[in-house]
Order: C-alpha cells, then sequence, then structure tokens
C-alpha cells in the first residue's frame, strides 16, 4: 500500500482492510464515539447533501487515513481528485468534522493509490444487489438507475418511451436519440437504463456510458500519450455510445472536431447513440453547426420538470427502495409540494431527512422535516407577489380584481381589500407605501390602518380569523 504517511499520521486499520470501525484512533476524539463511525455519519450527511452522482463521483472514494489531536487526514485515490476535493469539499468536510468532535480543526487530503473505499461506507442506503459492472470503456453503469426504478409521468414521457425503444434492441429509425433537460431531472437516470436493457437485450452488446467532460480528459490525455488511436478505436467498438452533459464541450473545438467525427462513425456504422445536454439543440451555444445539424436528424426529446404528481410517485419508489425508512403521507405530501426544483433536490431532502432520523433515533414527522430542511425550505421558498395575492384574495370573495383594487367602499369589496393589504404586509417583505401604491395609489397610512383593522377583528371574528388561515394556505401553496 502507498500511504503518504507523514510523522504523527495514525492510520486507521479499517482503511487499509475495509473491515471494522476505526477503534486505534477513537482517543483522540471526545466522547465514545470511535472516529471511523463519525466517518460513517459524515458520509451520510455528504451523500445526502450533494446526492449520489456527487458522492459517487468525488467522496465515496474517499477514506479515513488518520485523526491527530486536531487533524483529520483523508486519502483520495489519485491526485487529480485529491485537488479537486482540496477545492470544492475541503471546508466542507472540516465544517462537519468539527460539528461531530468540537476538538477537530483542519482537514487534510492526501493521496491514497492503494486504499479501498470500507465495506461499512453506505450506511444510510443498503448497497444495491446488482453487482456494479464497468463498461467496456468510460463509467460503470449506476445499479440503481434502471427502467424499474424510474417513475414516468407527463414530463419526461416522450424521453421515457424513446429510451426504451433504443433499449429493446431493435431496429430504430431515429438515431441519435437527443435528451435534453435541466439539472437533475433524470437524463442520467434514463441512460444508465438503457444501458443496463441493452445489455439484457442483447447479450456481449458494449456499451460505453461516459461524460462530456470524461470524453474531453480521455481525448486529451490520448493526445498527450500520443495513443489516440485507441482512443477512438474503443469508443467507436460501442454498440451503444452514450454521452452525457455535451454542452460540457463547447468552445472546445479539437474535443467537438473529434466528437463529431465519433458522432459519424457510430451512426454510420448502424451503432446506437444517445446524447444529453441541459438544453435544446438550437439552445447549444459554442456547440459547432455540423454537430448539432447532427443532432437534429436523430430524436430530440425533452424532459420537463415533474409535477407534483409525479414529484409525489418518485418519493413513493425511492422510499419503497428505503428499507426501515418510516414516512408519513404527510411528510411526503409536504416534500413534494415545497421541493420543486428538480427530483435530484427531491431525493436529496428525502435521503437527507431520513439520514438525520437514523442518526438522532427520531421519527420523522412534519416539524422533523421542517426542522431538518430549514435551509432548503428557505432557499426553495416562493417569492408571493402582491398581484398574486390580490388575484386569490378577489377569488376566494368572488368579487372582481378591478373591484378590490377600485376605490368602492361597499363593505364587500372594503374588507377583502383591507384582508388582501393585511396579507400583501405579511407575505411580502414590501413596505406600507409600496403597498398602498399596488392597490389603486392609495396612501401608506390607509395599508397601516387595514392591517391594524384586521388584526383586532380576527382576535374576535373567528370567521375572519378561518378566513385568512385559508388564504395564506393558498397563497403560500
Ligand atoms: N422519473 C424519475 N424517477 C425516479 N428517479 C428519478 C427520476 N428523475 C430523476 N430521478 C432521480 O433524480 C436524480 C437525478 O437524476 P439524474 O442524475 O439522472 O439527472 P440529470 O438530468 O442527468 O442531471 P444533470 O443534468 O445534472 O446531470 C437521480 O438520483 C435519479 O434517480
Amino acid at each position: 500500500m502507498t500511504h503518504g504517511k507523514q510523522a504523527g499520521d495514525r492510520v486507521v486499520p479499517s482503511a487499509q482492510t475495509g473491515r471494522g470501525p476505526a477503534q486505534g484512533v477513537s482517543m483522540f476524539l471526545s466522547g465514545t464515539d470511535s472516529a471511523e463511525s463519525i466517518w460513517q455519519t459524515i458520509r451520510a450527511h455528504l451523500r445526502a447533501e450533494y446526492g449520489a452522482r456527487t458522492y459517487d463521483s468525488w467522496l465515496k472514494p474517499l477514506a479515513l487515513v488518520s485523526v491527530d489531536a486536531d487533524t483529520v487526514t483523508l486519502g483520495s485515490p489519485t491526485h487529480f481528485t485529491a485537488d479537486w476535493i482540496r477545492n470544492h469539499f475541503a471546508e466542507r468536510l472540516r465544517l462537519l468534522w468539527s460539528a461531530q468532535s468540537a476538538s477537530i480543526q483542519a482537514v487534510r487530503i492526501i493521496v491514497e493509490n492503494g486504499l479501498k473505499t470500507t465495506a461499512a461506507a453506505e450506511p444510510v442506503h443498503p448497497a444495491p444487489a446488482t453487482v456494479r459492472e464497468e463498461t467496456a470503456f468510460g463509467v460503470a453503469l449506476e445499479p440503481r438507475y434502471t427502467f424499474d426504478s424510474f417513475v414516468v409521468g407527463k414530463a419526461n414521457e416522450l424521453a421515457y418511451n424513446a429510451a426504451r425503444t433504443v433499449a429493446e434492441g431493435g431496429p430504430i429509425d431515429f438515431n441519435p436519440l437527443f435528451l435534453y433537460g435541466t439539472t437533475g431531472l433524470g437524463k442520467t437516470h434514463l441512460m444508465h437504463a438503457i444501458g443496463w436493457h441493452l445489455r439484457n437485450a442483447v447479450p456481449g452488446a458494449k456499451v460505453v456510458y461516459m461524460s462530456a467532460e470524461k470524453f474531453m480528459v480521455e481525448f486529451v490525455s490520448a493526445i498527450r500519450d500520443k495513443d489516440t488511436l485507441s482512443f477512438k478505436q474503443k469508443l467507436r467498438t460501442a454498440d451503444l455510445l452514450m454521452i452525457d452533459d455535451v454542452q460540457f464541450i463547447a468552445g472546445k473545438d479539437s474535443t467537438q472536431e473529434e466528437f463529431f467525427h465519433t458522432m459519424n462513425e457510430i451512426i454510420s456504422a448502424g451503432k446506437r447513440l444517445i446524447i444529453t445536454a441541459d438544453r435544446s439543440p438550437q439552445n447549444l451555444e459554442g456547440i459547432e453547426n455540423r454537430i448539432l445539424s447532427r443532432l437534429a436528424w436523430g430524436l430530440v426529446a425533452d424532459i420537463n420538470p415533474a409535477d407534483y404528481e409525479l414529484r409525489l410517485s418518485i418519493l413513493l419508489e425511492k422510499i419503497k427502495r428505503m428499507p426501515g425508512a418510516n414516512v408519513g403521507e404527510d411528510v411526503i405530501d409536504f416534500l413534494a409540494r415545497k421541493i420543486t426544483s428538480n427530483v435530484r433536490e427531491l431525493e436529496g431532502a428525502l435521503n437527507r431527512i431520513v439520514a438525520y432520523s437514523t442518526l438522532v433515533g427520531k421519527p420523522i414527522d412534519l416539524d422533523f422535516a421542517r426542522q431538518v430542511l430549514a435551509d432548503v425550505l428557505k432557499a426553495h421558498d416562493r417569492k408571493v407577489t402582491i398581484d398574486e395575492i390580490q388575484r386569490k384574495v378577489a377569488d376566494y370573495y368572488a368579487i372582481k380584481l378591478s373591484d378590490l383594487l377600485s376605490a368602492r367602499r361597499a363593505r364587500e369589496v372594503a374588507r377583502p381589500r383591507q384582508v388582501a393589504m393585511f396579507l400583501a404586509k405579511r407575505l411580502t417583505p414590501r413596505s406600507l407605501p409600496d403597498i398602498g401604491r399596488r392597490f389603486g395609489g392609495r396612501d401608506h397610512t390607509t395599508v397601516m390602518h387595514a392591517v391594524k383593522r384586521i388584526e383586532e377583528l380576527r382576535a374576535d371574528d373567528s370567521e375572519l380569523d378561518a378566513d385568512i388561515t385559508r388564504l395564506t394556505r393558498i397563497i403560500d401553496a
């Protein structure tokens, strides 16, 4: 084992053998937790926080090497990954370690070539039953990403159907398949599912999956090693070539040149090609026209953000695969309503509450979920606008929006108007003069009066109080 050990480092036995907790270092930490179990806890946090993909690519290979009085040393398998971790995750690692053990002040990343990752590396989710397989060249397919675990809804059904067609191995009348959608919507999942499926449907099929970034890195190192021939051969002998996140090679001219030739050869040899990007071909700036027009020959399928029903089904699907996770319907509904940005974040939020509940031994209820996800929810908090409040209040009281904004003083419009002003003050950061202006150019004292009046009335009028609670829920949904 190449160790990179330095004076003062204490080597964790389990990091070398992949067995058992690191008892050898526990004496340096306060409390009863061993360093290894703290490390497993931190790994669970990292996985939940960054999502499976980032975690698997960068963080999973990290191994605990030693813990000295105030410094934790972690080993990363290559210089490249060690640098990446130092630049992108070092501070987070340090914070997580010091949160677990106040004596830790620094985290050091060294290169550890001979390390295996520990067997107990995944405390949150048991390892999938399928054995992880390497693609002949490129990157291993993720066993969790299959068609079975992919939930289909309106947002992704075109992409899903196209993916299934490519995966069956029969004749296809489009090539390449170009899948696009913003981050975290399941493009990579679908690609891997195609890879797994095709391998079963056509035994011996050579499946190559890689990110466009990896394509570039491999290509550049092939040039450096003066061995572009074997690079070309490895790619061009694929029966199914899948290149993820092609936007990455925008502006990279020689990589694009090579990419273009690869595309051509794969397509003209009748092999299957799948490409993904975060946007449509028309919007892929910095990519050569000849590549774009090649893409347009094939089938272009978009994946849209999941709607509420799809988010709900995805959560149920994920929970089904988490043995022992007990997440109530109210929490599932809450997550599906609140985390709307993308499926990766939705999944990350779910993983996080399940991981925390295991860590602290608490059941998952709404309060617990709110607490654990406070930062995520804050970031997702939708900005409520005055327009929206006005529209929803007018709807609720079945009056015309123009009446709500008018100078009419009749009670049936005056009271809803006051309620709307009250909600505008409460649910938006706008100032009183600002709100007044948006309500037909009224003075700020009018708004102040409305807010006060509603507060007073609410205390005695349970019907009004219930109206306001309902309206708040409707507006803040
Ligand atoms: N329809 C779905 N059913 C089940 N899981 C899904 C679905 N869509 C996305 N996911 C999950 O969301 C996570 C993110 O998906 P994935 O990595 O495939 O996104 P992506 O579109 O490739 O993102 P990026 O553009 O950032 O690479 C994965 O864990 C994936 O399993």
